[in-house]
C-alpha cells in the first residue's frame, strides 16, 4: 500500500508534496486498509505489486540465416556444448533484449518442469494431426540458456542466479545471511543472488536449465537451481543476446524434429511464436526430402548430449 498509493516517486519515503496529496486520499487509503483487513489483499499480490512488472525490456528474434550466415557461431556453438550439430542448428533462433535504467527481468526459469502429459512447444507440431488438434498446452524444453552480452552496461543490469549451488533451497520463507529474501526480485535482492554476472561486451554464460535423465540420455528433470534474471540497469544500456538448446525427453521426438527442421523444413523456425505458422505451413515434400536425404542423416551416428552426467544416444 505504502508503494502503491502513498509514496508516488517511490523513493520509500513520504515527504511535503505527498503527504499533502495524503490529505485527498484519505478515501482511498481506507478503502486499502478495509481491503487490507478483509483478507481481499493477498500477501502475494502485494509482493507482486512491490517487485514491479516481471520483466521491463525490448525484445526481437533474429533469424540464423541473417545472424549466421557462415555458420561461425552455430560451429562455435556445437564445440561449447559438445552436442550434436542437429540439436544447435535445429535449435530456436537468436532473442536479442534490450534495456533502458529501470529495465530488468525478475527471476524466472527459461525453460518448463518435465510434465510428460504435455508436449514440448518444439516438437508439438511432429504429433499426429488427430492428438495435434486437442493440444491446448505446450511447455518449454529449454535444455540450455546461452547468453551473450553484447555490450558493457554503465551500472547495474547484472545477471543474476539467486539459488546457484544452494542445497538447502527451498521456495518457502527463503533466508540468505539470516535475512528474510525474495529470491524472485531482482530489484530489491540482487545483491543477495548467490553467483552475480556484471555485463561485459563479448562474455558468454552458458547454463543447463536440466538434468539429464540417465536412462534415456535425453531432457530430465528441471534445474530449480537454474533460476536466474537480469537486475536493474542503473545507468546506461545493456544489450544480450539469448540461444536455447531444445532437446525433447522423447529421442524419436527430437529426431523426428531434426529432420523436419534441418532436411524437410520450408521454414526457418523463430522461437516460440512460430511453431503455429510451421504448422500452417505444412510440409508436403517432408517424405520425399527425408529419403533424399537419408544417406546424410545417417551419416550422423549419433546424439552425443555434453552434460556432467552426459550419456550417448544412437541416432
Ligand atoms: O538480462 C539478463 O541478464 C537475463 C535475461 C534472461 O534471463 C532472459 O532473457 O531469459
Ligand atoms: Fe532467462
Amino acid at each position: 500500500m505504502f508503494d502503491e498509493i502513498l509514496d508516488f516517486n517511490s523513493d520509500r519515503e513520504l515527504d511535503q508534496v505527498e503527504i499533502q496529496k495524503l490529505t485527498k486520499m484519505t478515501t482511498k487509503v481506507e478503502k486499502w486498509i478495509k481491503r487490507y483487513k478483509s483478507g481481499d489483499v493477498k500477501p502475494n499480490e502485494a509482493k507482486k505489486r512491490r517487485m514491479g512488472p516481471p520483466r521491463l525490456s525490448r525484445q526481437a528474434w533474429l533469424q540464423r540465416k541473417v545472424y549466421d550466415k557462415d555458420r561461425e557461431l552455430t560451429n562455435r556453438l556445437i564445440a561449447l556444448t559438445g552436442l550434436h550439430s542437429d540439436i544447435i542448428t535445429a535449435s530456436e533462433n537468436m532473442q536479442v533484449v534490450y534495456y533502458t535504467p529501470g529495465g530488468h527481468y525478475h527471476a524466472h526459469h527459461d525453460s518448463s518442469d518435465l510434465d510428460l502429459n504435455l508436449p514440448c512447444e518444439h516438437t508439438r507440431h511432429l504429433y499426429p494431426k488427430e492428438s495435434h488438434n486437442n493440444i491446448t498446452a505446450t511447455r518449454l524444453c529449454r535444455f540450455i540458456t546461452v547468453l551473450y552480452y553484447l555490450d558493457d552496461t554503465e551500472e547495474g543490469g547484472e545477471t543474476a542466479f539467486p539459488v546457484a549451488d544452494n542445497d538447502t533451497y527451498t521456495m518457502v520463507d527463503y533466508q540468505k545471511d539470516g535475512r528474510a529474501v525474495n529470491p524472485y526480485d531482482l530489484s530489491n535482492y540482487c545483491k543477495d543472488a548467490n553467483l552475480i554476472i556484471k555485463p561485459r561486451k563479448g562474455l558468454a554464460v552458458m547454463w543447463y536449465n536440466h538434468h539429464i535423465n540417465n536412462t534415456t540420455g535425453m531432457l530430465g528433470e528441471h534445474n530449480l537451481f537454474s533460476l536466474h534474471g537480469g537486475c536493474d540497469v542503473l545507468k546506461g544500456e545493456k544489450w544480450i543476446a539469448n540461444n536455447w538448446i531444445a532437446l525433447d525427453e522423447n529421442h524419436d521426438m527430437q529426431i523426428k524434429f531434426h529432420r523436419k527442421q534441418l532436411y524437410g523444413g520450408n521454414k526457418a523456425r523463430t522461437g516460440k511464436s512460430s511453431s503455429k505458422e510451421q504448422v500452417e505451413s505444412g510440409n508436403e515434400n517432408y517424405v520425399d526430402t527425408v529419403k533424399e536425404t537419408k544417406s546424410n542423416c545417417n551419416s550422423r551416428q549419433e546424439v552425443v548430449v555434453s552434460h556432467p552426467d552426459a550419456t550417448r544416444v544412437p541416432l
